[in-house]
């Protein structure tokens, strides 16, 4: 496993939405479809970075209202762990603290970064999600919590898709005019299916006597919540 320390680290949170036995009598899961920034067009839980004089408890229901419109009472909020990312050239790692929620009040709502869906467990769209979910996502599902995981991430190249204009047919008749010439052609950079980076190596602790609470610098759990 890659281990290098880490120079400073971010602190952001990241919250799954639960609905055991719904509606369907099937066990759901709320996904949001990120619209732009950091992880554009993967589908994730809500979170974002927490705030100066912020707990990551009260960040994470922060974002939460602000991302998909619901509340969750803090006794319903479970701390599920820990994933630390780590990404190739870039001393800053990303702490981010994970919950779980079975129970929320308020109605789910679309807003300008994310669209919200509900997804049965047997249909999570993991090919449009950043590639470590499929490695912890079903243990939070499956109650192998609390976590803790360190995930290391490389750049991908990008791919450069050729966009063909369409046919413009600029004949009159009603025959095909085999002389029509294609027009111009758009370049666009591709985004790649789940998302710009790669992992290359990870390591996954689970069903962990403790919660981490917070990781030290050479990426060791540095303490568990009491
Ligand atoms: N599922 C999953 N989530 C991840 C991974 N990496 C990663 O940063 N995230 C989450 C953590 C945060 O919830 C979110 C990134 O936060 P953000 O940049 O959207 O934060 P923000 O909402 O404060 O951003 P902004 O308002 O400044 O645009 O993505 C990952 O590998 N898997």
């Amino acid at each position: 496993m890659e281990s290098f320390t880490i120079a400073s680290k971010k602190v952001l949170t990241l919250v799954l939405v639960i609905d055991k036995a719904g509606q369907k009598a099937r066990n759901l899961i709320l996904l949001g479809y990120k619209k732009r920034g950091f992880g554009a067009h993967l589908w994730n839980g809500f979170g974002g970075k927490v705030e100066p004089g912020e707990t990551a408890h009260e960040g994470a229901l922060r974002e939460l209202e602000e991302e998909a419109g619901i509340t969750v009472k803090s006794e319903d909020f479970k701390k599920a762990g820990i994933l630390l990312f780590q990404f190739e050239n870039d001393p800053v790692a990303l702490e981010t603290h994970v919950y779980k929620a079975y129970e929320y009040q308020g109605q789910i709502r679309e807003c300008e970064e994310m669209r919200p869906e509900w997804f049965a467990f047997d249909d999570i769209p993991y090919d449009q999600m950043w590639e470590d979910d499929r490695i912890w996502l079903p243990m939070l599902l499956n109650g192998q919590d609390p976590f803790f995981g360190r995930m290391y991430f490389k750049r991908k190249a990008l791919e450069k898709e050729t966009k063909v204009a369409p046919v413009v047919n600029t004949s009159t008749s009603a025959h095909v005019n085999h002389s029509t010439t294609m027009t111009a052609t758009s370049f666009t950079t591709a985004q790649p299916k789940s998302g710009p980076f790669a992992m290359y190596d990870h390591h996954l602790e689970h069903s962990l006597q403790g919660v981490p609470h917070e990781v030290a610098l050479d990426g060791t759990i540095a303490s568990f919540e009491n």
